[in-house]
């Protein structure tokens, strides 16, 4: 594992250059690495193993989901079954359904899960909640995890641009010996940047905690808060948006993403730097609070708790929509359809 400094602190990571491809294919090359649902993750993992010489299959239900796979080049009785035969043909089984629907599934897994078989996750969930999931694999399985940082979509458009987004792994159960090399040939094979290491525990919390804090949660939050504030001030919404969050996607953040905040602020006026030193700890401070509020249900197991009852009732999926369709039918969203509808590269 290469050492690197993180500002301060060194962490040993899995590098593309100590773990090339070539090796992370001999390594499974024995294996049949079964996709278990074609959702987000599935479509973007199962493809990039699949362009990168591995030997996959992906299992999958009849319906939609199926017609997709179909059409990203699937072969029904080939490289695509339905879920049974896929369980029972892999020797890693890629468990891909979201994390609610894994506790349905669980019983039918674990029927295929035969000694020297690996289960494979992308998040701590299932079993670091087992008493509340029913998850507990059996001992003679290897268990581990990748956990790509970021949607399967980006995984794959990242993988097709010749990118790679990072990855967490972490071994829960190692029966074989060598879980652990199979875990890093599997991080790898799914076009993982580099590889950082975890436990389950503590990826399910972070990832929790990410999501709904600066990731998705927080970042609406302070978008609808300061687009309000804008707007009850009498500014227009092609103001209001493009000083919340047009000007943030397509300008400042390429810029953080390429080279720190410091360097965002540094090719902003000095009017705007002052402004921003000022205000990001008030910031701060204000958000703390919700934050640690956030930390402290996720470590009680209260946003698990919520996310398996409410996504297990029939009709989670319709509810979701629902939800969602509040916030594309916001002034803030409508006003955002418009604004990239006149993007230049649009037409
Ligand atoms: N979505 C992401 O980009 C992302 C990122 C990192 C980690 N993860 C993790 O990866 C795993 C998969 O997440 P996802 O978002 O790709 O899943 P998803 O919600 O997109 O669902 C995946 C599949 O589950 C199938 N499914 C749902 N209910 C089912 C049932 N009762 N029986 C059989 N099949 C059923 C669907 O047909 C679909 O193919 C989860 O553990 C998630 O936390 C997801
Ligand atoms: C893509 C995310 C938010 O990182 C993932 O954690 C998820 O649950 O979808
Ligand atoms: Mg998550
Ligand atoms: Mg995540």
């Amino acid at each position: 594992m290469a050492k690197i400094n993180f500002g301060g602190v060194e962490e040993e990571v899995v590098t593309r250059e100590e773990f090339p491809l070539e090796k992370a294919r001999e390594f499974l090359k024995d294996e049949v690495i079964a996709v278990i649902g074609y959702g987000v993750q599935g479509p973007g993992q199962s493809l990039n193993m699949r362009d990168n010489g591995f030997n996959v299959i992906v299992g999958q239900r009849k319906g939609k989901t199926y017609d997709k796979a179909v059409r990203d080049g699937w072969v029904p009785g080939e490289t695509l079954f339905e879920i049974e035969e896929a369980l029972e043909k892999g020797t890693i089984i890629c468990f891909l359904l979201s994390d609610a629907a894994q506790i349905e599934l669980w019983p039918t897994v674990k029927k295929y899960l035969t000694a020297g078989k690996a289960l494979y996750f992308s998040h701590g969930f299932g079993v670091t909640y087992k008493d509340q999931t029913g998850i507990i694999p059996p001992d003679d399985v290897d268990v581990f995890l990748v956990a790509p940082k970021g949607s399967g979509t980006s995984l794959r458009r990242m993988f097709v641009e010749g990118k790679g987004l990072n990855s967490s792994f972490a071994i829960y159960q190692d029966a074989s010996g060598k879980a652990r090399q199979r875990a890093i040939a599997m991080g790898i094979g799914v076009g993982s940047g580099y590889l950082f290491e975890t436990n389950f525990y503590k990826e399910v919390t972070s990832d929790l905690t990410g999501e709904r804090g600066t990731l998705m949660g927080a970042i609406q939050g302070i978008f609808a808060a300061q687009y309000d504030v804008l707007r009850a001030n009498g500014h227009s919404p092609s103001e209001a948006f493009n000083e919340t969050v047009e000007e943030l996607t397509q300008s400042l953040m390429p810029l953080v993403a390429e080279n720190g905040m410091d360097w965002m602020y540094a090719n902003c006026s000095t009017t705007a730097q002052r402004g921003a030193l000022d205000w990001w700890k008030p910031f701060r401070d204000a958000t703390k609070p919700v934050f640690e509020q956030l930390y402290n249900s996720v470590k009680a197991g209260e946003q698990a708790n919520i996310s398996i009852t409410r996504n297990s009732q029939s009709d989670y999926r319709e509810k979701l929509e629902e939800e969602l369709k509040e916030l594309r039918e916001s002034e803030m969203w409508r006003a955002g359809t418009a604004v990239r509808s006149l993007r230049p590269e649009r037409n």
